[in-house]
């Protein structure tokens, strides 16, 4: 690796201070840091590796200042928002205090604004002045459509505070910015509390499933009263579902974007999956690690504190059709939360060049819909290795923005001292078949990462009587005996085999008739959903479909399971 690889990275982290993005600059220094040490080890001349040594110890210090700054306005975020729920009480309307209001506004690059009234009754409005949080003036924050008003330039304590590079005027407010956007406890919820449909258990179209099934037995007592229980009449949230009372209430987006919140919510967002444990065969491992990992942290947010701080984000690998997905929406129905599904894909094609901005908005309905979980699928092509040549600037930059967003929420789940108000609790669940190629800083981020591995013996059993459970198998079918030749197929293929199967009594029937005789047959009377599925179909099917998964892919997985693996 060339130092020349991580200056251009350098850079970025030095113009993100400069501007006031202090979440984004040291999610580069972060990553600069890293690359340096390797660089360093590599060093086998020891003049050189002190000479970088040195270089590094520099970098650490500029880091810790941008470091320092970003706590600093954290600190006085958690005050301002304290107060703004203490002056609840005495809520004042918007035009009541809008004389008395400074609009600070921060804007991207992109055009993404987010403006952030504060309010405050006393005191003179310097707009040039970062007010200390007070304990009784009336302050108000509230994030809304509004136009552009005065910016916010640095003051003077944070300007003396960074290093000469980065002491020039700085463009719109960040800090207030930041606040909003990574999820800072400065965002004081402006949307009314609407009714879950999905938290209180009315979500759903209707819970068709057939219970118990092969996979059954994994049935936890505390779950009881928590699932989406998929009464019918139920909705997605957002969509005006209805609550156990009946009242159908929808939450309000406040924020910039309110097309594109819109387009989200419907593309995106389901108030109810509707996976259960029970419907995902064997995997029990898996279930354990995320129940410990995700589910929990949920149910009993007071033990999940301090050291006992949920992870970041949990990320699901293996190889393709092993039930990851499966697994995020099983997640999501075990615990009531609204499920967000992103793709490389979604984000690449249907928003080109809205990326960026779409991330924030995506992190921003995560919070209002909380608790959610953001499921992001094939996290490799969104999150691929950095740096690397032909790396595109906007997908860099929406990297990085899925970096922020990532620290943001696990910041915002985090209960704010003196505060009565629940932690707005989303998390991140991600998935890949490639983890090899995930960029270094996201893997930090997804700190529990679980194999799904191709299904054994058992699951394959389970897989067999899970799929043909609404089907009539003739006598000779022994299905333990099927289970022991599915090895090498993934739960995917062993569905595609079950569906192959199941078809082939109507193909027996329909063989060689002509249109006019098959309504004939219909007209008689013939059921052909009766036709038994036979120890011959089965085999056909097996023959029919290989398996997906090459034993090298499973080779090369078990591999950095070895390396980076954290179950
Ligand atoms: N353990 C399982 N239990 C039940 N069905 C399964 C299981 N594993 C896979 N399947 C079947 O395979 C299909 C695909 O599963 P899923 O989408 O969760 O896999 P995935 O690992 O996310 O795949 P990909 O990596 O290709 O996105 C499911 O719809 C289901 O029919």
């Amino acid at each position: 690796m060339e130092p020349v690889s991580f200056q251009s990275q350098l850079q970025e982290a030095r113009v993100q201070a400069a501007d006031g993005e202090y979440r984004s600059s040291l999610v580069y220094y972060d990553g600069v840091l890293e690359q340096l040490s390797r660089y360093t080890r590599s060093l086998n001349d020891p003049y050189s590796a002190g000479k970088w040594q040195e270089a590094k110890k520099k970098l650490l210090a500029e880091a810790e200042l941008v470091r320092d700054l970003q706590r600093e306005i954290q600190i006085i975020a958690g005050g301002v928002s304290s107060n703004a729920r203490a002056m609840g009480q005495n809520a004042h309307s918007f035009s009541d205090l809008s004389s008395q209001a400074d609009h600070r506004v921060s804007q991207h690059d992109d055009g993404y604004r987010q403006p952030i009234i504060i309010s405050h009754r006393s005191e003179s409005s310097d707009p040039d002045v970062w007010r200390p949080p007070t304990r009784d003036g009336p302050i108000r924050i509230q994030a809304r459509a509004v136009g552009a008003g005065p910016v916010r330039t640095r003051s003077s304590v944070e300007e003396r505070q960074l290093p000469s590079w980065a002491q020039r005027p700085a463009p719109a407010s960040a800090a207030a910015h930041n606040n909003h956007a990574h999820g800072g406890a400065a965002r004081a919820p402006s949307a009314p509390r609407a009714v879950r449909p999905a938290a209180n258990g009315a979500a759903g179209q209707g819970n068709a499933r057939v219970g118990g099934g092969a996979a059954a037995g994994y049935e936890k007592p505390w779950r009881k009263g928590m699932v989406n229980e998929g009464q019918p009449g139920g909705g997605k949230p957002g969509g005006g579902g209805s609550g156990p009372g009946g009242q159908a209430k929808k939450k309000d987006y406040a924020g910039p974007d309110a097309d594109l919140a819109a387009q989200l919510e419907r593309d995106m967002m389901d108030g109810n999956p509707n996976i259960r444990w029970t419907d995902i065969a064997g995997l029990v491992e898996a279930k354990r690690v995320l129940e410990e990992a995700a589910v929990l942290p949920l149910i009993m947010p007071e033990y999940f504190t301090g050291i006992r701080k949920p992870f970041k984000g949990v990320l699901l690998y293996g190889p393709p059709g092993t039930g990851k997905t499966m697994l995020a929406k099983a997640v999501a129905t075990e615990t009531a939360c609204t499920f967000f599904s992103v793709t490389s894909a979604t984000l690449g094609s249907k928003y080109r060049g809205e990326s960026e901005r779409l991330v924030r908005c995506l992190f921003d309905l995560a919070r209002l819909h909380a608790p959610s979980i953001i499921f992001i699928d094939e996290v490799d092509s969104l999150c691929g290795q950095r740096g690397q040549s032909g790396e595109h600037e906007a997908s860099r930059r929406v990297k990085t923005e899925l970096l922020v967003q990532v620290d943001g929420c696990h910041n915002s789940a985090t209960p704010v001292e003196g505060s009565d108000e629940p932690p707005k609790r989303v998390m991140v669940l991600a998935a890949t078949n490639f983890p090899w190629d995930i960029d270094e800083a996201m893997r930090r981020r997804l700190e529990k990462r679980i194999y799904i591995p191709l299904p054994g013996a058992g699951e394959c059993l389970e897989l067999l009587k899970l799929n043909l459970k609404t089907v009539v198998l003739s006598e000779a079918v022994d299905l333990d005996l099927i289970s022991k030749q599915l090895e090498g197929y993934s739960g995917d293929d062993i569905t595609n085999i079950c569906r192959d199967a199941a078809m082939n009594g109507m193909r027996r029937i329909t063989q060689g008739k002509t249109p006019a005789e098959l309504k004939r047959l219909r007209e008689l009377g013939q059921d052909m959903s009766k036709e038994p599925v036979t120890l011959e179909d089965l085999q056909l099917a097996m023959k029919r479909i290989n398996p997906s998964v090459s034993p090298l892919d499973i080779k090369k997985h078990e591999e950095w399971r070895k390396e980076f693996g954290s179950e």
